[in-house]
């Protein structure tokens, strides 16, 4: 292997000066993810088969592949392969595997900008810098940079903000301002993506004028602070792009709701109309907090239910079987001592499917998606019938083992054959870090 590379670097030494330079920044794609003609002439190398001339580029990895652009034309041509690239940025950085997703399925959301070969997009990620990006959660915000592999901060919305979905001025510059000072990085420096939060679903004028509303508020509070640009998308969009998909329905349970948005071509459907069940994770802790105090079970803070919640909560596939069942497992709280849960494990959960064994009144989890697939349906717009098959679900309390598997069966159980045949539910690819995660795609895009 060393001989050959030592190979490429003679020939390509040798045809330096023989060949017509051209400079990195010239090398543009027709658009469309294409693969380059077979070069002409590759000098030494015209003996060896093109795929094993392109295995060896892939060897030397990114930087000297667009040295190897500026030999002449045929290196360049062989170099500038949308492959090379895509590969490239699926295998030289972890937290770029996005991008290739991002750039062919979300770039023609915005008709203006001219596709780019991967070459270039390549480029543009190694020297644009990153943008800042905020999800602000109405339980737990969450914030850091695009070109992280996660966030680089959480907290506890409500505790320090009350609720930054009131579109007051002030609220969201308190709220941006101590982002920024965080992550200690001055407003005006950064281009900004945000998670709006979803509220006001209908598709009435009201509905509109206090989305209108909310989103001025938070455009006026950043560009006052000179944040040079921002890009503001509802949070079950970005929980769709985070699975990558465009199209889809998608479940987002929140901290004191869950949302079933339809989301077609990247467009919160709110024709078919957005279902909102009043059980979202918040309602779970509050119940095994309950259960815990009436089976004599103590501790000092809502955090350890939530602790245990998290760790020892599960979705039962089926209810009643699991009620006859031996069901404990402990875990020691830090501060707080070992606690057994027996069947709280499950009944926890239940509540999403059950919301009245908490005392709420309203419709079951896989009710309101049944619902949404049934108006998905009957509109039928795009003649496509498949697009709201898939169910991307959302957020912390999606972390609960077993939902997808309960969710898909009880869907399978309430609607006919011919909606319910090809049915996929998708777990959440980041849990609670899924809305930053779709932001932190768009942040990527060229
Ligand atoms: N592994 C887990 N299992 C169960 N619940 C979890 C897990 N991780 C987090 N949660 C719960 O998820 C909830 C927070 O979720 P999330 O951060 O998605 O809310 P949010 O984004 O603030 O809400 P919203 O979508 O309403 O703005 C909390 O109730 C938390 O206890």
């Amino acid at each position: 292997m060393a001989m050959l590379l030592k190979k490429v670097w003679e020939s390509v030494t040798n045809r330096r000066s023989s060949c017509p330079s051209s400079h990195v920044d010239s090398v543009i794609s027709p658009p469309g993810y294409t693969k380059s003609p077979p070069p002409s002439s590759l000098g030494a190398f015209d003996r060896l088969p093109i795929d094993v001339v392109f295995q060896i580029v892939k060897l030397v990895g990114p930087k000297d592949a667009a040295r190897l652009s500026v030999v002449c034309k045929s290196w360049r041509s062989l170099v500038s392969d949308d492959r090379l690239w895509i590969y490239f940025l699926q295998s030289y950085h972890d937290t770029w595997n996005s991008v290739f997703f991002a750039e062919t399925n979300l770039q023609k959301f915005s008709s203006h900008i001219a596709k780019s070969s991967f070459m270039r997009i390549y480029r543009q990620r190694v020297q644009v810098p990153g943008a800042v990006i905020v999800d602000g959660g109405s339980g737990y915000y969450k914030f850091g940079w695009s070109k992280y592999a996660c966030p680089s901060g959480r907290s506890a919305t409500f505790s320090e903000f009350v609720n930054i979905e009131f579109p007051s001025y002030f609220r969201f510059r308190n709220f941006f301002a101590t982002i920024y000072s965080r992550m200690q990085v001055k407003a005006s420096a950064q281009p900004i993506v945000l998670s709006l939060p979803l509220r006001n679903y209908d598709d009435t004028e009201s509905a509109r004028a206090s989305r209108r509303q909310l989103k001025e508020a938070i455009y006026t509070a950043l560009f006052d602070m000179d944040v040079p640009a921002v890009c503001a998308v509802n949070q079950a969009t970005l929980a769709l792009y985070a699975a990558q998909r465009t199209s889809g329905i998608v479940v987002n349970i929140g901290f004191q709701v869950t949302s079933v948005v339809p989301i077609l071509h990247g467009k919160v459907m709110r024709t078919v109309g957005v279902e909102v069940v009043d059980v979202g994770g918040l309602k779970l802790t509050e119940f095994l907090r309950e259960q815990m105090q009436r089976n004599n079970i103590n501790f000092r803070s809502l955090y350890t239910a939530r602790t245990l919640k998290e760790k020892l909560c599960y979705i039962a596939a089926d209810y009643e079987v699991e009620l006859s069942k031996d069901t404990p497992a402990s875990l020691e709280v830090p501060g707080e001592g070992w606690f057994t849960l027996s069947k709280e494990r499950f009944t926890t959960g239940e509540v999403l499917f059950q919301p009245h064994i908490a005392g709420v009144h309203t419709k079951g989890l896989h009710e309101a998606v049944a619902l949404c697939m049934d108006h998905c349906h009957a509109i039928g717009f795009t003649g496509d019938d498949t697009w709201f098959k898939t169910v991307v679900l959302s957020g912390g309390t999606a972390l609960l083992p077993g939902l997808v598997g309960r969710l898909e069966k009880e869907l399978h159980g309430l609607l006919p054959s011919s909606i319910s045949k090809g049915i996929r539910v998708v777990s959440p690819a980041y849990g609670a870090d899924t809305a930053w995660f779709g932001a932190k795609l768009i942040g990527n895009v060229s």
